[in-house]
């Protein structure tokens, strides 16, 4: 692991997916690894959906915060603020497509994104959920930069 998570970059945050200050949250803690952004996550066991398997909704959950949380990493790594985020850079989910290849078994997964193209104040992220380095579901996430809300 290279450098601090990027969620501690974020704070104050309670998103949901990403927020470290929502304790009812999924937690997630992303870091960067040469040009990509992993992720390793392990469900609660109330997490499931089909029997045994993760809920394809948290799957899309992860991507979608671990995308955009990427692209806002990227962002930031761009304009040079790596250590200490600028707080105008925020971005929001505009698109996202989720394709769930295999189900997902109840035990810690890795999550992949990377920094497919960027146009304007559109990020395009591909992410990969991966159970034992197997490709289970990936995702396709349009970030899209705005204005600070909240
Ligand atoms: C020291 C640092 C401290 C920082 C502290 C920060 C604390 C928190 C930090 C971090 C938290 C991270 C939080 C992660 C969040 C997780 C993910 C979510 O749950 S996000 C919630 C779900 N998403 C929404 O609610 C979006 C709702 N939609 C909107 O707000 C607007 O529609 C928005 C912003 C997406 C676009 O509206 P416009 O008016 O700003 O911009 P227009 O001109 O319409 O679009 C700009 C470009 O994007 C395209 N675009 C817009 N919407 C699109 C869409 N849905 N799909 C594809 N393209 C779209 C347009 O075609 C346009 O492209 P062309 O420039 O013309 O090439």
């Amino acid at each position: 692991m290279t450098g601090t998570y990027i969620q501690e970059k974020l704070r104050p945050n309670h998103c949901f997916g990403c927020g470290l200050d929502n304790p009812y949250g999924l937690q997630i803690h992303s870091f960067w690894e040469g040009d990509e952004v992993v992720c390793r996550w392990t469900p609660k066991h109330y997490m499931t959906g089909p029997p045994n398997f993760l809920y394809g909704g948290i799957s899309a959950s992860l991507i979608d915060c671990h995308s955009v949380n990427a692209a806002v990493a990227y962002a930031n790594r761009q304009a040079g603020h790596e250590e200490a985020f600028d707080p105008e850079l925020f971005m929001v989910t505009g698109t996202m497509t989720i394709k769930y290849h295999k189900p997902v078994p109840m035990h810690e997964v890795e999550l992949r994104a990377r920094i497919a193209k960027v146009e304007g104040r559109k990020y395009l992220v591909h992410t990969d959920i991966l159970s034992n380095g197997e490709r289970c579901v990936s995702g396709e996430v349009l970030a899209i930069r705005i204005a600070r809300m909240g």
